[in-house]
């Protein structure tokens, strides 16, 4: 096995999962990307940072984006003998937004790309089983990789899969993001370990109205984001976030909480609509709110 020579570039979106009802199954890429370039050099790691991240991020082997390379190279058999990595994070940190599923699925990205062949060695399928390992649930991973909207799970036997699935092009997002973090591990401690069998009937019922809606019903987007498993149980973490969700659905807005929180993500039909606008005007004061296009595309080589 050889590296190849000179730096590797990969932008990588970021992703809301869940969407509602689809608790670790449904994600969603969106128009935000971190870059990343790696190279292999003589010896030792080098991690630079620019944006979120820097002065809070390891820079040695626990950096989350180098762990992500090691297993990669791990599984393709060798370690280089150094590395050098630049990161520059737009994606905000604990916020729902993907930032460490961005930050993993650079790193296997990367890291497949700076083997000669890599991508016989380890194909996608392989590359997104080794992401969703690394994240421990696919829901972020595999629309980071694949773009777009993606339904992914986990088999008995632990690989995970992803199917791509539609997104009508009106509809667009806005997500309103908080000042301060909340954990994925924290929002996840909120959880109970069992749930009325209604409500999990509810949940399947408004996951498959969701892939849907996405795909050419806007319509029924309200509907179809209803959740009972997993964002009541997190409210004491995030109660602006739930306030804010229940606010902007009473006024027929089909907002959810992203990922694991805390940002709020309302779906429009499309960047410019008023609904938009007047998402944006919502903002409440120390937020942050973009309107995001979906990113039909995951993780590239940029050239
Ligand atoms: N680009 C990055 N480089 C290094 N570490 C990162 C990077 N992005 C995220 N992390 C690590 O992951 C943590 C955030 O991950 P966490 O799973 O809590 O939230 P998230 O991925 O932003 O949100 P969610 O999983 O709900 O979408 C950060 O605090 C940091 O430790
Ligand atoms: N499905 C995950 C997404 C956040 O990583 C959760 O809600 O905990």
């Amino acid at each position: 096995m050889t590296f190849v020579q000179g730096p590797v570039r990969v932008r990588v979106p970021a992703t809301s999962a869940n969407l509602g009802p689809g608790f670790d199954t449904l994600g969603l890429a969106l128009d935000l990307h971190d870059e990343l370039e790696a190279e292999v050099a003589a010896s030792g790691l080098l991690v630079e940072i620019g944006g979120y991240g820097d002065g809070e991020v390891p820079l040695d082997e626990r950096h989350l984006v180098v762990r992500a390379m090691r297993a990669t190279f791990e599984r393709l058999g060798k370690q280089p003998s150094g590395l050098r990595l630049s990161c520059t994070n737009v994606i905000p940190h604990a916020r729902g937004l993907g930032s460490s599923s961005a930050a993993i699925v650079g790193g296997v990205w990367l890291a497949r790309e700076l083997v000669a062949g890599g991508r016989l060695l380890l194909d996608d399928a392989a590359l997104l089983d080794l992401a969703a390992q690394l994240e421990g649930h696919p829901d972020n991973v595999a629309p980071a990789l694949l773009g777009g909207f993606v339904i992914s799970g986990q088999d008995a036997d632990g690989s995970f899969w992803a199917v791509p699935g539609s997104v009508d092009p009106r509809i667009g997002a806005v997500v309103l993001v908080p000042g301060s973090p909340v954990s994925t591990e924290a929002a996840r401690g909120l959880l109970p370990a069992d749930v009325p069998h209604a409500d999990a009937a509810a949940n399947a019922g408004r996951a498959a109205l969701l892939v849907a809606a996405l795909a050419g019903h806007p319509e029924e987007l309200l509907r179809a984001t209803e959740d009972r498993l997993h964002q009541q149980y997190r409210r004491p973490a995030m109660p602006e976030s739930l306030a804010l969700v229940e606010a902007l659905r009473a006024d027929g807005v089909p907002a959810v909480i992203s990922g694991a929180g805390p940002t709020v993500l309302a779906l429009t039909d499309g960047p410019g609509s008023v609904t938009t606008s007047e998402l944006l005007a919502r903002c409440p004061d120390g937020w942050d709110a973009r309107a995001l296009a979906i990113s039909a595309t995951g993780a590239v080589v940029v050239h």
